[in-house]
């Protein structure tokens, strides 16, 4: 089925304002909620909003909670998120960032006792769009085998890093082949995917997105690449937050909360004029995308380089939603 963003956030907003929260934070989340959805990025919006209520009703998410600044250290702050509401507070922290990068040329921002942020792109895009380089991770519950083993012990841990420029070039990744909201939009969809995501119950390689979502045996992105990766971005953004790692979180919390993110924002214009930087990025995407192709049915793009499109489609046609997931939402 199709509805519109209007339709859309005010069904999120009706479902947390029914929650107790405040007016102004519900019409924030509802609007971030709704613009992650428009923007094609289903996994973490529409699909995600009902186990975010779950969070809220099991009190993991505290929504009147603001973040606080902990220590300053020029260009450096830490943050505690006490356990707001995570993509608000996500926002706020790269808005932090940004503002120490427009003093400092760098800015980076660690937070401890945060929640689940959603799409980690939002807050590079957010960078990029105001002309900074923006690079965030995120570390979450145990949900990962490391490469090796059966038995989760790693977080997803998504990479975000997001280019200023006409378009913004953003990779937003998931240290997981799929990440877990990517393989509920497979199995809505009723598709396999496109390449192995995990292993079936005898260890053998499965493109079965349902399989994977139930026994967890999910592959690390690059094999041990994604799963080292994984594992030093959980070691610097607890580090840096001074906060919970995967293995705190998973062993001392009842669920996925209390975790540990960092947002750097970059000033690129104080290192290269506007027209130089223009000509490089251009010449990198002319470069990359007129390489022969591997089938000729399918263009080579750039990572980010669809967002405007699809923003703009599902303006004018309205946005598509599994009508399961639409269920579920209006029984809230
Ligand atoms: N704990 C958490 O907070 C977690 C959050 N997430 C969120 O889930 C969302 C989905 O993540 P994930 O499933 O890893 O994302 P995808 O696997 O869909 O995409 C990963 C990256 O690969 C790029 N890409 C995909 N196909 C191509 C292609 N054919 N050519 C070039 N680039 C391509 C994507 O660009 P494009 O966007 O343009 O398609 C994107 O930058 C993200 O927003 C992520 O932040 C994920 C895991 C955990
Ligand atoms: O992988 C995801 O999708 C995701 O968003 C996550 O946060 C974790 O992997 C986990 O919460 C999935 O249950």
């Amino acid at each position: 089925m199709k509805v519109t963003f209007e339709q859309l956030k005010k069904e999120f907003e009706r479902v947390l304002l029914a929650r107790g929260v405040a007016a102004e934070t519900a019409s924030d989340c509802a609007q971030m909620f709704a613009q992650t959805t428009e923007s094609g990025v289903y996994s973490h919006g529409v699909n995600r909003f009902p186990r975010f209520i779950q969070q809220l009703e099991a009190g993991d998410i505290i929504p009147d909670a603001q973040p606080t600044c902990v220590t300053r250290l020029g260009a450096i702050e830490q943050w505690d998120a006490h356990r707001s509401i995570g993509n608000l507070t996500a926002k706020k922290m790269m808005d932090r960032a940004i503002s120490l990068a427009s003093d400092h040329g760098i800015g980076l921002v660690a937070l401890r006792n945060a929640n689940h942020w959603m799409r980690g792109g939002s807050y590079g895009w957010q960078a990029a769009e105001q002309g900074y380089i923006g690079i965030c991770w995120t570390n979450s519950i145990a949900v990962m085998p490391p490469w090796g083993a059966k038995e989760c012990r790693i977080g997803t841990n998504p990479l975000i890093v997001a280019i200023p420029g006409k378009p913004i070039t953003m990779v937003d990744m998931s240290m997981s082949m799929f990440s877990y909201g990517m393989l509920e939009v497979n199995r809505l969809a009723g598709r396999q995917l496109p390449v192995d995501g995990g292993f079936d119950d005898e260890g053998n390689l499965t493109r079965e997105p349902g399989i994977v979502e139930k026994n967890r045996r999910i592959l690390p992105m690059g094999y041990w690449k994604g799963s080292g990766l994984s594992i030093v971005l959980d070691m610097i953004a607890t580090l840096l937050s001074n906060g919970a790692s995967v293995a705190e979180v998973t062993e001392d919390n009842s669920d996925e909360y209390g975790i540990s993110q960092v947002f750097i924002a970059i000033e690129v214009d104080k290192l290269i004029d506007g027209p130089t930087r223009d000509a490089k990025l251009q010449r990198i995407v002319d470069y990359v995308v007129s390489a022969e192709r591997a089938n000729p049915d399918e263009a080579v793009r750039l990572p980010g380089h669809e967002f405007t499109r699809l923003l703009a489609e599902n303006r004018q046609n309205g946005i598509t939603i599994d009508d399961s997931v639409w269920a579920r939402i209006q029984a809230l």
